[in-house]
């Protein structure tokens, strides 16, 4: 390959659906780009890597009702990914990129039959810890939690911790528009980004620089964060650094008897203009299931922690306990109970592994959905949310949930749930609970203004809903995404299902 302007696709939608390839030719071609060590062809392997954790039922089961990926390659360059993704698009080869494989909303399956998964774990140097600009350059595949604990011994930190952090890496995590528990103090992903390189269909390795701020037209990082894999491959990115300074953290949490007075307390903390780092609501359901090892009795729980400078970390911790004890229904517990709850919340691939095994084991399965919304509306959504889910889906083994993630002007509910499948079929299991709740919660968000996904990305799991959430500007997403894949290349199927995207 001499440029990547070579590798320009000619091909219109109508022709790449009719065109046929065989198994051997899309196998023989990506050995020759990568090289043989880096192309999976055996069957297990390319059936267990068929799905992602929407569907824990049928990995536990083992039973797999998706397409099966023609081919697992793992790419280790741009110009590696840009000669697949060119012979993917003239082919009518459908592409699944995939980096942790943590997701969770059905990103990592496959619409059509015919498909590759590009798989960018291999590519995981940091390139460039800059610690006079305060930013870090890494490889889409770089580990999350690689990458923070070799910050952190230097005394930096991305401010970046979702509860995925061990097994989620970089470009999956832009790609999903990721969230982490420290969010209030430092924000999303979209926050944290300062420029990327990525691939396009037609072939095009583009790199959006990195500075402080631009003006400069519209900000176009925000097309590649969210893409879910389904307009580029992101390939490098550059996020922020701050300074780590755990000796100033603090952390609060009390319990308490009325659910609504908990969001109401977010949104006071919030508007007083305090910048938690956590900053949470568990009700008392989600709360029994959710960690808290000691001394929680049934009773909702608020909980803030504060990092970062120490005047600043001081001041907000006050400032919060201030706020809270204007209650008298809040009563405050061993900070101990928090700490014990941080310190078991992360989830790596082993402990999901076990969950799912634990699923196959007992037939009760768990999942969560999340969703955000206003402040006048929150308490709405949940209680509509777990009185028709109660009511409509069967078996359940109940609901409730969490806000995890605030606002000045709102919250998100991260609902928790879990059913008893009671079905040979493996597809029930999604048909008939996992798709039933989901569009419950989409729903009663939508009715009162909010937002259908507030951090998994919409995957193919609320893809059908898509035209609801976006509204009026769906027709924005949609000539945005058929822009820069015409032939719909690039995980068809996700965020926008197929039928909208031809029609
Ligand atoms: C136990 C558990 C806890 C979680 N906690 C959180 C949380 O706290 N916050 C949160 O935001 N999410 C959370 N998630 C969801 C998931 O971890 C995130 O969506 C994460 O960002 C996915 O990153 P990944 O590298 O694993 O991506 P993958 O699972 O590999 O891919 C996810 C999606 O991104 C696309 N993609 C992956 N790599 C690329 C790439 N290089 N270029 C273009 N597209 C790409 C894929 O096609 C797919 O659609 C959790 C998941 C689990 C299982």
């Amino acid at each position: 390959m001499k440029t990547t302007e070579n590798y320009v696709a000619d091909i219109t939608i109508e022709e790449a659906k009719n065109k046929t390839i065989t198994n051997q030719e899309i196998v023989d071609k990506l050995i020759e780009i990568v090289g043989k060590d880096h192309v999976e062809t055996d069957q297990k392997e390319r059936e267990k890597n068929s799905i992602d954790t929407f569907r824990k039922w049928q990995k536990a089961q083992e039973s797999y009702t998706r397409p099966i990926p023609e081919a697992i390659v793992k790419v280790h360059t741009a110009e590696e990914v840009s000669r697949i993704l060119v012979f993917a698009d003239q082919n009518g080869i459908n592409v699944v990129p995939r980096t942790g494989n943590s997701g969770i909303e059905q990103g990592l399956e496959s619409a059509r039959k015919l498909y590759i998964l590009v798989d960018g774990s291999e590519m995981n140097t940091v390139i460039n810890i800059d610690t006079e600009n305060m930013q870090v350059t890494a490889q889409a595949g770089t580990s999350l939690e690689e990458l923070e604990n070799h910050l952190r011994k230097m005394g930096y930190t991305t401010g970046h911790s979702p509860q995925s952090k061990p097994a989620a890496q970089l470009g999956g995590l832009v790609a999903t528009r990721s969230i982490g528990q420290l969010s209030t103090l430092y924000g999303g992903i979209e926050d944290m980004i300062v420029g990327l390189e990525a691939v396009l269909p037609t072939g095009e390795v583009i790199r959006i620089k990195n500075v402080p701020r631009r003006a400069a037209g519209p900000d176009i990082r925000h097309i590649f964060v969210g893409n879910e894999g389904a307009i580029a491959f992101i390939t490098e990115v550059t996020v922020k650094l701050f300074s780590y300074l755990p000796e100033n953290s603090q952390y609060m949490i009390w319990q308490f008897e009325t659910l609504e007075k908990g969001w109401k307390m977010l949104r006071e903390v919030m508007v007083a203009g305090y910048k938690p780092a956590v900053a949470r609501v568990y009700d008392a359901g989600d709360a029994s299931i959710h960690s808290f090892s000691k001394g929680v009795e049934d009773k909702h729980i608020l909980m803030f922690s504060t990092e970062g400078n120490a005047l600043i970390s001081e001041a907000t911790a006050k400032g919060i306990k201030e706020i809270v004890a204007q209650d008298a229904e809040f009563k405050e517990m061993d900070n101990q109970v928090m700490i014990d709850w941080l310190n078991n919340l992360n989830w790596d691939h082993q402990r999901i592994n076990e969950e799912i095994a634990e699923f196959g084991r007992t037939g009760h399965v768990g999942y969560t959905t999340e969703i955000s919304a206003g402040w006048s509306e929150i308490h709405a959504i949940f209680e509509a949310v777990v009185a028709r889910v109660m009511k409509e889906v069967p078996n359940m083994d109940g609901i409730g949930g969490h806000s995890s993630h605030s606002y000045i002007n709102g919250t998100n509910i991260y609902f928790v749930y879990g059913y008893q499948v009671k079905s040979d079929d493996p597809e029930d299991e999604v048909t008939k609970y996992h798709h039933l709740v989901n569009k419950i919660i989409v729903e009663e968000t939508l009715k009162r203004g909010g937002s259908m996904c507030h951090h998994h990305g919409i995957g193919k799991a609320r893809a059908p809903y898509v035209k609801d959430e976006y509204e009026s500007s769906f027709i924005v997403l949609k000539k945005l995404m058929q822009a820069f894949d015409p032939n719909n290349t690039m995980n068809a199927g996700t965020i926008i299902p197929i039928p909208f995207y031809e029609e």
